[in-house]
């Protein structure tokens, strides 16, 4: 599987050509077609079945990406014994992914586990989803209406200040602070101990992973609970509903850190992106409008410039395609949360729609010219045509 490698060097804003494509550098997007015959799947999931969990059986490939991919299986094989559409499903993902790419996430596992099992934790209750002690109440009521009304109750504590860019209050104080303190003392202990940890991105140099020192559990739980039903509403176009695996870590932003952050576009579908605090001046977002990798590089529309100031506890999503870069973070120091989901399933069905991708503004602005076009000589045709009649 092709993976975009950023490069580090910043653009300026208006300028968008050579965007950079901001991966974690690991390769661990995965992508999923049964390259043999003999395995099939179904062109559509169905959607009413209830997937089994794999949390035990997650040694080769991750967990979720069974649960996602059971959706797929043919009827005759949803109802069989776990273990049975297990063993089908990962032989599907062995066909699929090369030897060096296994290799590789073992290699990442083994570096997660090295870190777990020497790093002391300072709060040990950020390791498990915990929702009345993560969320504000808004968020919490949002999510706990019944599913009849959930869709509504989720949209009503929204903002869209631009198309495509959503914005909600979402962390406790005091968790940002728990959080911002964890961090600084897992770097802390990278520092003591000289552990040559791995950055969170291409383009940042500050930051760390948190799904590297054992906060993954909590983020599977924050997409799987929160993040898929928010993505499921806004942004069905890029997989919202099939979110399965994600890269979730802060960035950390100051004269002596990160200053700024370049134009680019996330190895993501969805990305949440939280500030955390602490106190800062600077460091807003802007916004250039979606686009699929074909147009990445094209102009931007007026109506696509869009500039956000984060705040703390304050979450913003949007589409990974939604180009975007932070501006320099003039004093104090900003870390935020991130976590960019991603969906296996899309990115496979992606690869078979090579035209005219619904999420993409210029694509939609090309579908809309071709339509225009169309009608206008089929204007020009039909009135022809009537000349005819009438001479
Ligand atoms: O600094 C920010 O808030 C944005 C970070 C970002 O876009 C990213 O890490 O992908
Ligand atoms: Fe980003």
């Amino acid at each position: 599987m092709a993976i975009e490698r950023g490069n580090d060097s910043p653009l300026p804003p208006t300028s968008p050509a050579n965007i950079t494509a901001v991966t974690n550098g690991t390769g661990t997007g995965a992508g999923l077609a049964p390259s043999n015959a003999n395995y099939r799947l179904r062109l559509n999931p169905n959607q009413d079945h209830r997937a089994d969990t794999y949390d035990d059986l997650g040694m080769e490939f991750t967990p979720l990406l069974f649960s996602s991919l059971e959706r797929y299986l043919p009827p005759n094989l949803l109802d069989v014994p776990r273990d049975t559409k297990y063993k089908y499903m990962r032989d599907i993902l062995r066909r699929y992914s090369t030897e060096g790419e296994r290799t590789r996430e073992q290699k990442h596992k083994e570096y997660r586990q090295k870190i777990v099992s020497n790093y002391q934790p300072l709060y040990r209750e950020l390791y498990t989803m915990n929702p009345s002690m993560f969320f504000v109440q808004s968020f919490l009521k949002a999510f706990n209406a019944n599913e009849k009304n959930k869709d509504e109750s989720i949209k009503s504590i929204m903002s869209e200040p631009s198309p495509g860019v959503y914005t909600f209050d979402m962390l406790q104080p005091r968790f940002c602070e728990m959080l911002l303190s964890e961090v600084e003392n897992f770097e802390k202990w990278v520092h003591e101990t000289k552990f040559r940890i791995m950055r969170p991105n291409t383009m940042n140099k500050f930051g760390a992973v948190l799904d590297d020192f054992g906060m993954q559990g909590t983020l599977d739980k924050l997409m799987e609970d929160f993040i898929r039903h928010i993505s499921k509403i806004f942004f069905p176009d890029v997989g919202g509903y099939s979110l399965d695996s994600h890269h979730g870590f802060v960035v950390e932003y100051g004269m002596d850190r990160d200053v700024e952050l370049g134009f680019h576009v996330d190895d993501s579908e969805v990305t949440l992106n939280v500030c955390l605090g602490k106190q800062f001046t600077g460091g807003e977002l802007f916004f250039r409008g979606v686009r699929c990798e074909k147009h990445v590089n094209s102009e931007t529309y007026p109506e696509e410039i869009f500039d956000y100031a984060h705040a703390p506890g304050r979450a913003i999503i949007h589409r990974g395609r939604h180009r975007h870069g932070a501006r320099a973070t003039t004093s104090g120091h900003r870390i935020n949360l991130l976590l960019w989901c991603r969906s296996s399933v899309f990115r496979e069905l992606k690869k078979h729609k090579k035209e005219f991708l619904n999420f993409c503004g210029e694509c939609k602005r090309e579908k809309k010219g071709r339509l225009l076009h169309s009608v206008a000589a089929k204007k020009k045709e039909l009135l022809v045509g009537e000349g005819d009649i009438a001479s």
